[in-house]
């Protein structure tokens, strides 16, 4: 049997360079012979795809708070039983642009929701599925919320404040001092070259902590 593969998480708030990251991160794992899984939260399925575009779409009425929450558990529903776990089951390594640490930082955070029912909802959702190791870009708000303004149109959740932003990175910080042992704590301020630098190593890491595993 295979053995199970690695389940990799990316956070970070607004236009922290994520999705540059990510594309860096893929072709260098790629390269390195890891077979690969690229995903997305929400998303990465049909279905999960259609949530996110009901989460990011801009609306004239509100969405409460709570709707918001669990449109975001039914993406990740799906997208378990659909793409993630059968992937790790046959040995794929799984790359997922955010995963329920970003609910834990937006829709606890940032929208003070109860950690404690995002953390039931995670049991409900994951049973005991934790990613095996989460990269956090981390900036200061300011300087993500310009790069991701001159990106063009913003989404609805771009078009929260700075404060809104201040708590997500406050919890994503919280999260990664209490989780220090799957987190990888990276400077996202730096120019993007030194972030690939940073980024080469955790990878050389990961790959090293897996050889070792199953040599
Ligand atoms: N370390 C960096 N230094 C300077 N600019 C960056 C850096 N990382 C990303 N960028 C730029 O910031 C913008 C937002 O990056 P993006 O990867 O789309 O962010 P995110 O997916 O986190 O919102 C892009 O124009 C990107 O080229
Ligand atoms: C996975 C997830 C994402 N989100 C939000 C954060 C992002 O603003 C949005 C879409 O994610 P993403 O496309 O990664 O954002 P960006 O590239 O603009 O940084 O979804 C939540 O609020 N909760 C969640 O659990």
């Amino acid at each position: 049997m295979e053995p199970r593969g690695l389940f990799i998480t990316v956070e970070g708030g607004e236009g922290v360079g994520k999705s540059t990251n990510m594309q860096f991160l893929q072709e260098h794992l790629i390269e390195a012979g890891v077979d690969l899984v690229v995903t997305r939260e929400p998303g990465g399925t049909a279905l999960g795809e259609d949530i996110r575009e009901l989460l990011l779409k801009p609306r004239e009425d509100s969405m409460a708070d709570n709707a918001e929450l669990l449109l975001v558990f039914a993406a990740r529903a799906q997208h378990l039983a659909q793409l993630v776990e059968p992937a790790l089951a046959r040995g794929q390594w799984v790359l997922c642009d955010r995963f329920t640490d970003a609910t834990y930082a937006y829709q606890g955070g940032g929208r003070g929701l109860s950690m404690a029912t995002i953390r039931q909802l995670e049991q409900l959702v994951q049973g005991d599925l934790r990613p095996d190791y989460t990269l956090l870009l981390d900036c200061p708000v300011e300087v993500g919320m310009s790069r991701a303004s001159a990106r063009g149109e913003l989404d609805r959740f771009e078009q929260e404040q700075a404060e809104f932003f201040q708590r997500v990175r406050n919890t994503y910080l919280q999260l990664a001092r209490e989780s220090s042992g799957r987190y990888h704590l990276v400077d996202a301020a730096r120019p993007l070259n030194e972030v690939e630098q940073q980024l080469e190593q955790v990878c050389a890491e990961l790959l090293a902590c897996w050889g070792a595993r199953h040599r």
